[in-house]
């Protein structure tokens, strides 16, 4: 089988490429990557006035399987990221029962291979449960295809124990991806600490919870020579402590969510949930942070953190809703619109954050339109304006704080293994 992209820019962050070109696809593999390539025998797609990229890759998702398949599950999750033009997503454990054992590993792999439309990774818990106590199955879920570890939804209490896990995980050269919340300062706090918080009578979840943990965090993978990756970075003075880290030689790497890029405290309504996430939407001078993070270098990834939650759970008062939303659909249009036509980041470095980036800080064998690689491709639309419409979602979540928002920019094709996935917002 033999498609060509024609006429379309091209942007390969893995080669400090971006030029107008065509990509030819053969037999699942990235064939040819130039100007006038010939199309004889290929179908083509006009690309004309669109941008060509690497499929992207969202190392942040939340698919529910096992156990919440109500909230989502494989085969919708992986519809929504098709739609959302990612290639590769990389599911978190947090699930019912928590995947720390190879055994589920395993079958979730065989679950992904079965249903879904996209390339599912597998992240497994550091800690049994994700209780923060005794260490997973770690060696046994690398060799059943583990990506990643992470306690995700949880901090980490017990230094020691993931001092531990560092050290063990290090000989695999595997990363830990932590949730970085020091327990006892964001006990029942809802949103960010802050004038708003304070404005609205509720309780906060203040940054510096989120800097003493990844303070923590960076000095113990220093201690073990370790990788540490920061989840989901929400406040400035975290930022710097990456930049430092980074200086120092410290192997560490983050990523940052769309929200947290261009939404803070002040969006929060207690009569809608779906601003409520955790970490918390936070002011604008860490957005700003966020925002000049992302552009020095210091944060490696966007991720969705796509969290899609039951209707009847969000439809409830703002304390008691969970937190989460789902995210996998409208990051692109959120990113192009709030960052790119706002002059305030360039196209190729948003591109890069989702796919060459995250491709290196978890070495992954994607994220390239290098000749020879895996045909993981995504066509944008910079120009397509869309409504944000629930009722058009893949995902199961129904609740965004995008909702309603007119936006610039969308995925209108989502090629998997030189496969066509989605064409013109449709999954096939
Ligand atoms: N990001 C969220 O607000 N929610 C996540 C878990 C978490 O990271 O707290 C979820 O699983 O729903």
């Amino acid at each position: 089988m033999k498609l060509i992209l024609k006429g379309g820019r091209v942007i390969n962050p893995a080669e400090h490429f971006d030029e107008v070109a065509d990509v030819l696809i053969e037999d699942g593999k990235i064939a040819a990557v130039g100007k006038d390539l010939s199309a004889e025998g290929a179908e083509v797609y006009d690309a004309a006035g669109k941008i060509v990229t690497p499929g992207l890759i969202d190392m942040h998702t939340h698919f529910r399987e096992p156990g919440q398949e109500a909230k989502e599950d494989f085969e919708s999750g992986s519809k929504a990221a098709a739609a959302g033009g990612y290639t590769t997503v990389a599911t978190m454990p947090n699930t019912k029962p928590v995947v720390d054992t190879a055994a589920l590993v395993r079958s979730l792999e065989k679950r992904a291979e079965d249903v879904a439309k996209v390339h599912i990774r597998i992240i497994g818990a550091v800690t049994k449960g994700q209780k923060g106590q005794e260490l997973a199955e770690l060696g046994d879920m690398v060799a059943a295809g583990a990506v990643a570890f992470s306690d995700d939804g949880h901090f980490d209490p017990t230094a020691k124990v993931l001092l531990n896990a560092y050290d063990y995980l290090h000989t695999f050269d595997k990363v830990i991806i932590n949730h970085e919340e020091e327990p006892s300062l964001v006990e029942d706090g809802v949103m960010n600490e802050g004038h708003c918080s304070a404005m609205l009578g509720m309780k906060g979840r203040p940054t510096v919870a989120e800097d003493i943990a990844v303070a923590r965090d960076i000095l113990l993978a220093e201690y073990a020579g370790a990788r540490v990756h920061v989840a989901h970075i929400s406040s400035g003075r975290s930022v710097e402590l990456v930049r430092e880290a980074k200086k120092h030689g410290i192997r560490v790497t983050t990523e940052v969510t769309p929200h947290h890029l261009t939404m803070t405290d002040e969006c929060v309504n207690l009569y809608d949930s779906s601003t409520k996430t955790n970490p918390p939407l936070r002011s604008q001078s860490d957005v700003d942070a966020m925002v000049e993070g992302l552009k020095d270098g210091t944060i490696d990834a966007i991720v969705t953190d796509h969290s899609p939650h039951a209707q009847e759970e969000k439809d409830r008062e703002y304390i008691y809703a969970p937190s989460g939303f789902p995210g996998l659909e409208t990051a692109i249009g959120v990113l192009f619109t709030d960052l790119c036509k706002t002059g305030k980041v360039d196209i190729p470095t948003i591109i890069e954050k989702m796919t060459w980036g995250p491709a290196k800080a978890f070495k992954l064998d994607a994220g390239t339109l290098s000749v020879g690689a895996n045909a993981d491709v995504t066509v944008i639309d910079p120009d397509l304006v869309w409504t944000v419409d629930p009722k058009k979602f893949y995902t199961r979540g129904s609740h965004s704080p995008f909702v309603g928002r007119e936006l610039t920019g969308k995925p209108v094709l989502t090629i998997v293994d030189g496969k066509v996935v989605m064409k013109d917002g449709v999954v096939l």
